[in-house]
């Protein structure tokens, strides 16, 4: 095979590899069996062992980095990454509507859209021409660290978009339950310290400084913001999340557009419920008025905004925590 035609193939392969990974890591769906995936990435490790000069930073094969990091360099939020104000009880939700409705003319209808709110680690990922280049911890709002090199390991995260736009998008890193306890066993069985929560321990394996390490964790994100966007301009963010999805982006499905406060009161106590049965932990519900053009009316404190607020569920008995981790 010449080099023109290695070229062709390492494009076709590339192209492969991205939908096959995008199916089974962002839909969970995938079309072809993991033995086909394998021998395509066989196929494209070889040819870029035959032709490096077609092995780029942004091919499937080249998710884990090499070198063990000295340490993180420091990243600026040209848009400030902001916390969530929180509810506790079905009065301080009510009194967030309140709020949010006198902020407008009287009667002016407010949509939220409700989300699971994640028990993860908040990141913001950095697109350019649609090419994955830096990730970050969300740090203090203001400064994060380059975690570039870990969530370039999360399989679930594009190194390349459907798009070649420049974005940059926020999320939750987390580790599923599953992964959790395998871990945790395996520490046990190594005399390791276990994590306390799938939490810690998304965010131990993000703060390795070894990317082969973050990489065997097995961590997985949610987006659910977009922060600075070239791409398509959006009214709600519905449609943000919507957009994010079309550009092969991971956003959680079980995401409900709510037409007032008691239909977000049906969804809070709906999870409430349901919530043991979820693969990945959550703390809450995250509630966000819908039009952006209204969050932009709302604007923030020095801290939070004033269009979102997280409801945490009350902190479940400790027997009940132990007896799940058990049954799971
Ligand atoms: N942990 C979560 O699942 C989560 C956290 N934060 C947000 O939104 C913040 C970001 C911009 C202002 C509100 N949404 C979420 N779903």
């Amino acid at each position: 095979m010449n080099f023109d035609e290695a070229e062709k193939r390492v494009k076709e392969l590339h192209e492969l590899l991205n939908r096959y990974g995008y199916e089974y890591y962002v839909l969970d769906q995938p079309s072809v069996p993991d033995s086909e995936y394998d021998r395509f990435m066989q196929e494209l490790i070889s040819l870029e062992e035959a032709f490096p000069e077609l092995k780029t930073p942004y091919s499937p094969t080249q998710r884990i980095g090499g070198e063990v990091l000295e340490g993180f360099s420091k990243v600026e939020h040209s848009i400030p990454m902001q916390s969530l104000a929180n509810a506790f009880n079905e009065g301080d939700l009510r009194d967030f509507d309140r709020r949010v409705r006198q902020s407008f003319e009287e009667n002016v209808d407010v949509t939220y859209v409700c989300e699971l709110k994640i028990d993860g680690l908040a990141v913001s990922l950095k697109y350019e021409k649609g090419k994955f280049v830096q990730g970050s911890t969300r740090g203090d709002g203001f400064i994060g660290e380059d975690i570039t090199a870990n969530l370039r390991t999360v399989k679930s995260i594009p190194l390349q978009l459907k798009e070649d736009i420049t974005i940059e998008v926020r999320g939750e890193v987390f580790m599923p339950k599953k992964s959790f306890f395998a871990l945790n066993k395996q520490r046990e069985e190594m005399g390791e310290d276990l994590f306390a929560n799938p939490r810690n321990a998304a965010a131990g394996s993000l703060r390795q400084l070894d990317p082969k390490i973050a990489a065997k964790r097995n961590l997985d994100i949610y987006l659910y913001a977009i922060g600075e966007n070239e791409g398509k301009t959006l009214q709600t963010h519905s449609d943000g999340l919507d957009y994010l999805d079309s550009l092969g982006l991971k956003t959680n499905k079980e995401r409900r557009l709510c037409k007032g406060i008691d239909e977000v009161m049906d969804y809070i106590a709906y999870w409430q419920e349901k919530r043991p049965d979820l693969p990945y932990e959550i703390d809450g519900i995250v509630i966000k008025v819908n039009r952006y053009d209204q969050q932009t009316r709302l604007g923030a404190t020095a801290k939070s905004p004033r269009w979102a607020i997280a409801y945490k569920f009350p902190a479940e008995e400790v027997v009940t925590k132990l007896l799940e981790i058990e049954l799971n």
